[in-house]
């Protein structure tokens, strides 16, 4: 199931958003929360190299103590075996690869987004872009289960045009993927109507969560947690972290991953009390 209302999602300004950090008590309306957390740049800071982005032993307790009062899953880009070795916590749930790769605790483990048929085209494509990229000074092709990232970062400007048109023109030939962007990224993932949001929605159901007395909150910062921000409204809350130009489909906002360690604490606290 989508968000039935989907076609008439409210967009807010990113940089007006009310601050989530103070509000927990608005935002929960007497429900139990059950929290989907985005990795990069809401878990962990933006860092130069993708393995560089590890989580701090402190975030590691927040969230455990968190997952101690309420179900707890991370969404993110990140290859799913990658995401849960980073965060290292077996009481979570984890969507890897935006959402097509699920495992939770009691060896749950399921791909509802239907994205095996795409993995000859993102071999391929792999093998296509390490050919086209030879020599492309700083360009990083991450290979995940369900998605290729081509990362240009650390690319220098005048050969950031020639990544993305090497991405593009690999993208021409497989029918089967479709372009994301994100943060100094280009990703092939597969060419399926499926998306974090998705996978939230999937989820819910899956753990019996849609229940008159639970409340979905959906903490990211980047372009693909939209997917996820728009499914939520009308019967969660998006909460978009750090600030964005573009209209957005959160309704609240955290400043960066230490607002996001402060309003996970105050929240564990409040849950406890109530
Ligand atoms: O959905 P997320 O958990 O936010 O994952 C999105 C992508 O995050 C990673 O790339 C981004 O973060 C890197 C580390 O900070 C940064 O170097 C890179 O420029 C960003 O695009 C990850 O490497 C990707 O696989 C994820 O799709």
């Amino acid at each position: 199931m989508t968000n039935p209302s989907a076609t008439n999602i409210q967009k807010y300004n990113g940089k007006t958003l009310p601050s989530a950090l103070h509000k927990i008590s608005e935002l929960l309306h007497g429900k139990t929360p059950a929290v989907f957390l985005d990795y990069d740049g809401c878990l962990s800071p933006i860092v130069k190299d993708p393995e560089m982005a590890v989580l701090t032993p402190e975030m590691r307790e927040t969230l455990q103590k968190l997952a101690e009062v309420c179900p707890v899953a991370v969404v993110s880009g990140r290859d799913r075996a990658n995401v849960e070795g980073l965060v290292k916590l077996d009481n979570l749930y984890f969507a890897g690869s935006h959402g097509f790769d699920i495992s939770g605790p009691g060896n749950m483990h399921t791909e509802p987004g239907g994205a095996k048929a795409a993995i000859p085209a993102l071999d391929n494509a792999q093998v296509e872009l390490n050919k086209l990229l030879t020599g492309v000074k700083g360009v990083l092709v991450e290979r995940k289960r369900y998605a290729i990232a081509v990362h240009y970062r650390n690319v220098p400007d005048e050969q950031v045009q020639r990544v993305l048109d090497a991405a593009h023109e690999v993208l021409t030939r497989h029918k089967e993927l479709k372009p994301g962007p994100g943060k100094k990224v280009l990703e092939l993932k597969p060419n399926l109507d499926w998306h974090k949001g998705k996978a939230v929605r999937w989820l819910l159901a899956e753990l019996d969560l849609n229940q008159p007395n639970i409340i979905p909150l959906y903490i990211g910062d980047d372009l693909t947690d939209e997917d996820a921000f728009a499914e939520l409204q009308g019967s969660g809350i998006g909460i978009l972290v750090g600030e964005h130009d573009e209209d957005t489909a959160a309704e609240y906002r955290l400043e960066d991953v230490e607002e996001v360690q402060a309003f996970l604490e105050a929240l564990t606290l409040f849950v406890k009390k109530e």
